[in-house]
């Protein structure tokens, strides 16, 4: 999808954004999107703060002087938006492509509502096309791996397990100090029952399926930026 769009849907997410809010700040190329045109609007006086779910997205919004706090000063946030790899009609989504899935789980369960900013090619009738991140502790990383390949064949899955990074030579490591597995599902038939079964294993810290979380949805398409909400 292009930029353009995917600023639009960024744009519109904007537009729920009101002075005295606290906001959580997503991770990825849409989600930067959003964080700029938000650093517009503050630098012409909107007032807000916000958590942000990654390293990388908290030096654009310091670089852009948004306001930043964490979940030990704020209990609450009012709203955060952010980008996902895939989502459904009933808003499920699967995040974590960019890594951040284990922050931007946390703030979007210390917010009121998420509201999620993507393009038509990320919506889907099944989730599963995505390979499912798997977030886990770098200790007992066979043992773990193993557990969750049983968890896999357990769910039909199609493909197998991959550590991120591994083809690079470097495994890649999350801002938590974690890994990442990536599952291969091809289709996600019981996601409650698989999201339990995951984090039923000790060495998985999380994992990028993000149940009844998402009240909203911006997706752009070439015919312009659906609104889809949660049980429409
Ligand atoms: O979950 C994420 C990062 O962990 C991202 O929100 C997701 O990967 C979508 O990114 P993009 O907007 O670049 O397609």
């Amino acid at each position: 999808m292009s930029e353009a769009l995917k600023r639009e849907a960024a744009a519109q997410a904007l537009t729920e954004v009101r002075s005295g809010m606290r906001l959580g700040l997503g991770t990825g190329s849409t989600a930067k999107h959003f964080v700029e045109l938000l650093g517009e609007k503050v630098a012409s006086g909107l007032d807000v703060i916000c958590v942000p779910t990654s390293e990388v997205t908290a030096a654009q919004a310091k670089s852009l002087d948004i306001p930043l706090s964490d979940l030990e000063t704020l209990d609450r946030l009012d709203l955060t938006v952010d980008g996902a790899d895939e989502l459904d009609a009933a808003l499920n989504l699967i995040k974590g492509g960019g890594g951040a899935l284990l922050r931007e789980k946390i703030v979007a369960a210390a917010s009121d509502a998420m509201i999620v900013i993507a393009d038509g090619t990320k919506l889907v009738e099944t989730l599963g096309r995505f390979p499912l991140p798997i977030e886990v502790n770098r200790f007992g990383l066979g043992a773990t791996r193993r557990t969750i390949a049983e968890v896999l064949l357990a769910h039909g899955a199609e493909g197998g397990l991959k550590l991120r990074g591994e083809d690079k030579g470097t495994p890649f490591v999350t801002d938590g100090g974690h890994l990442i597995l990536d599952a291969f599902f091809g289709r996600i038939s019981r996601p409650e029952a698989l999201s339990m079964d995951l984090l039923n294993i000790p060495g998985v810290v999380q994992h990028g399926l993000f149940l009844n979380m998402c009240s909203k949805a911006y997706v752009a398409t070439p015919d312009g930026v659906k609104r889809l909400l949660k049980n429409n």
